[in-house]
């Protein structure tokens, strides 16, 4: 709702009301038509103060009403309607105006600001277009050049940025006092403004489209807010609010913007974790952690250091390799020197001290190791951290998928072993996945998602399972991926595929990239490859292909040697290049093995690689190593480059219809027996036999299918 009081004079206050972040309801909506009236009526009101509750002006469309029949008065001639008044009405901004928080304050006449406001029109990223005027105003105010970067990138910025292109009238520390009142308000209704455009306005807009249409392939909404805008620069405003709609409209139908809200409220839901023991974040006290040590200072470890400083946390970095530390030590400062100026930091806050001496972690509270993925290197870690660290201190490991409960009961507090599982760059990737053991307390996991959370992550929960939850899911991906070259498919028409689904890269050039020995090593620790393993295509009990391991013994480990699935113009090359070798090789072992090449439609690459992960997904669900689908959905999204606008694995399969995932799925079982991970998974068909839920209902119906021990 809004709520109506006249100051002291001549001003009546308007203020919306729906916390947390005073979001746009068909009540408040209601509300402001309401008071609006009443001002307007009321002879002695000359001037009139839009805010909000509780130091946030307005985070915008209520999302959650998406989902619904659309009630209460429209926002669009909501706005019109008070920018029409001839009693000026102000904005006075504080905490956020965001989407239709903001297109509501460029409706008004003024727009004042807190200095620590935050201002944005981020409805890109909810797969929507500023659809309430926005699109019209906003260039019409700041100029189309800098319009076109706030909406297509959804970007949001702090009131003197806004100071800056002239939205803002005032921005200052208290905006307790306005005074608009007695001025013509012709110039400020943004409506009738012509839309300043570089005089290269058309290579502006193509240039622009082709950038976005890069940045997030097959995304609707980025090329919607361009052409939202290209109407803005050529069109009277009412044939561009026509224009607006009609996108808009199509936006809103579509299931990318579903995917995309779904992908908002998933990022919320896993905050709120629990574990099967009942522990969950409301429940459970984390601890502050002011002191922390990285144990070895690899690729990973040096993010993660860097990540815990960027925090303001104290770090001993501990390198046993000389080599290694002293180039760490060059290495590390220069990187959080870079990521503190990336992220507009003065001077990055925590003091790092490096080590060669484990001796050296006696008095932090928390340490991350992140030596080599060798199960006997890291218990030897672990026993030695236990007998060093001072009783309470957290242990945790940043492993890939080892046992954590293995290592927990080498120590002498199994409870404050949890795993901490970074993604590379460990300081820039969003994901981190926090690793339960049955043993891990609730003081551990918390103090681990905490921990996450300050350091900039979305931090979710997962049980101790081989590869937790996302590298569980990546394995039959892979699989699936080497298979195909089995069977005649190229590296690159794999890629292909993937990329054009919406991934950034294609499952062989982001195993190049991560480098194609961390598999190896993985591989080796399990048993599947190494001296003494018999090269066939059987392993354990089921279909292998040694493809990935033949191209790592040839010394190609990925864009670290110049050479994996692609070719490089050299060691740490970046530019993926199609290698004769590749083909050659593959052609060989196909003869070798007595296969026969055939032509692979995009449908069956897709499918297979897919549906595989999805299967395992619904696995992980059935097996209680994800709280539910959002967690997965998160994981993939944050941590893989899982295309946002597909909202994540689980969500994906909901949106193909689980009927047809589970059919397919069977087929292809059918054509490949000897590959377990195609053989549909129970909670799989259990959905499909209760009538496919939607997403959101599949965490109630696991549960209770639990309880009645179904799954
Ligand atoms: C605001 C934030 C920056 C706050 O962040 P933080 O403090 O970190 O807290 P959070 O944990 O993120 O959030 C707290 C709590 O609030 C919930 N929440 C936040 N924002 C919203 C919101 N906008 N709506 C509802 N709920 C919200 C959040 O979920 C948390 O709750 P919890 O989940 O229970 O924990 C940050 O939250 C943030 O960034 N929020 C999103 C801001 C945003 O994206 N705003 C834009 C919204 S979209 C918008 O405004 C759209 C438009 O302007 C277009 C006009 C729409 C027109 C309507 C549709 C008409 C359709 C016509 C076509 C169809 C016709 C036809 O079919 O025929
Ligand atoms: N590389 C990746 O993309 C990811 C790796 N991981 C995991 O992170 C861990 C580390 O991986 P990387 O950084 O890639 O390995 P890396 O090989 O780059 O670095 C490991 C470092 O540990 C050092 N080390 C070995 N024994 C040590 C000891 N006893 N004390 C101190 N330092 C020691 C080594 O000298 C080396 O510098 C592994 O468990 C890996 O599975 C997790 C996520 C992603």
């Amino acid at each position: 709702m809004a709520t109506y009081s006249r100051l002291p004079g001549s001003v009546a206050l308007i203020t919306l009301q729906n916390p947390p972040v005073n979001a746009l309801s068909a009540a408040v909506r209601q509300g402001i038509v309401d008071t609006v009236q009443r001002a307007l009526k009321d002879p002695k009101v000359t001037s009139v103060v839009i805010c909000g509750q509780n130091g946030k002006f307005c985070g915008g469309a209520d999302i959650r009403e998406f989902a619904g029949p659309m009630l209460g008065p429209p926002l669009v001639p909501m706005i019109h309607a008070i920018e029409a008044v001839d009693k000026p009405v102000a904005a006075a901004i504080e905490g956020v105006a965001l989407g239709g928080g903001l297109e509501l304050a460029l409706g008004c006449h003024y727009r004042i600001a807190h200095s620590k406001a935050l201002l944005g029109l981020p409805e890109v990223t909810l797969g929507l277009l500023p659809g309430a005027g926005g699109s019209q105003r906003l260039p019409r105010l700041i100029g189309l050049t800098a319009a076109l970067d706030l909406i297509t990138t959804g970007r949001q910025h702090d009131s003197s940025f806004f100071s800056s292109l002239h939205l803002l009238c005032v921005c200052s520390q208290s905006i307790s006092s306005v005074c608009v009142s007695g001025q013509s308000l012709d110039s400020r209704r943004l409506s009738t403004l012509p839309c300043p455009c570089p005089p290269d306005v058309d290579s502006l807009l193509d240039k622009t489209m082709v950038k976005v249409r890069q940045r997030s392939r097959g995304a609707l909404a980025p090329v919607a807010c361009v052409q939202a805008l290209m109407a803005a620069a050529s069109l009277p405003y009412t044939q561009g609010m026509e224009k607006e709609r009609d996108l808009l409209t199509t936006l809103f139908n579509s299931g990318q913007a579903r995917a995309l809200q779904y992908a908002f409220f998933s990022q919320r839901v896993v905050g709120k974790w629990s574990l099967p023991s009942g522990a969950s974040w409301d429940n459970s006290a984390a601890r502050t952690i002011s002191k922390a040590a990285v144990i070895g200072l690899g690729t990973m470890g040096r993010g993660i250091v860097v990540a815990l400083a960027l925090t303001g946390i104290s770090v001993v970095a501990v390198e046993t390799q000389e080599k290694q530390l002293a180039e760490a030590s060059q290495v590390v400062p220069a990187m959080l020197q870079r990521e503190a100026g990336r992220r507009s930091l003065a001077t990055p806050p925590g003091v790092i001290s490096f080590s060669s001496n484990l001796q050296d972690v006696c008095e932090v509270e928390l340490v991350i190791e992140a030596v080599f993925e060798d199960m006997s290197l890291k218990l030897q870690v672990f026993r030695h951290l236990t007998s060093v660290c001072r009783p309470g201190t957290l242990l945790c490991s940043n492993t890939s998928g080892l046992d954590i409960d293995r290592l927990a009961a080498v120590t002498q507090s199994p409870g404050l072993v949890v795993g901490m599982h970074f993604f590379a760059p460990a300081h820039v990737m969003k994901l981190l996945e926090v690793v339960y053991g049955p043993r891990s307390s609730p003081e551990a996991v918390a103090t681990a998602m905490q921990l996450g959370k300050r350091m900039g992550k979305v931090s979710v929960a997962v049980g101790n399972c081989p590869g937790f939850v996302g590298n569980r899911m990546l394995k039959p991906y892979l699989e699936q991926a080497n298979f195909l070259l089995e069977e005649g498919a190229t590296p690159q028409q794999v890629d292909e595929v993937l990329e054009e689904f919406g991934f950034p890269m294609g499952v062989f050039r982001m195993s190049d990239l991560s480098g194609l020995d961390v598999g190896w090593r993985i591989r080796k620790e399990a048993g599947l490859t190494g001296p003494g393993v018999e090269s066939t295509r059987t392993r354990q009990g089921r279909r292998y292909s040694p493809l990935p391991d033949q191209v790592c013994e040839a010394g190609r480990l990925g864009q670290k040697t110049g050479r994996g699935w692609y070719q490089y113009d050299g060691p740490g090359g970046r530019v993926a290049r199609s290698d004769h070798w590749v083909n050659i090789f593959l052609e060989a072992y196909r003869a070798e093995h007595g296969l026969v090449a055939r032509s692979i439609a995009p449908e069956e690459i897709l499918e297979r690689c897919l549906y595989a992960l999805i299967n395992e997904g619904f696995n992980i669900l059935q097996d209680a190593m994800a709280a539910g689908p959002e967690d997965i959905d998160a994981i993939y999204v944050f941590g893989y480059g899982w295309p946002r606008h597909h909202g994540g694995p689980m969500f994906h399969a909901g949106q193909v219809g689980l009927g047809r995932i589970l059919e397919r799925l069977q087929h292809h079982h059918h054509n490949h027996p000897d590959v377990p991970h195609l053989k549909p998974s129970t909670l799989l068909r259990r959905l499909v036999a209760v009538g496919s839920p939607p997403v959101q209902k599949w965490r109630e119906f696991i549960n209770k299918e639990r309880v009645h021990s179904q799954l």
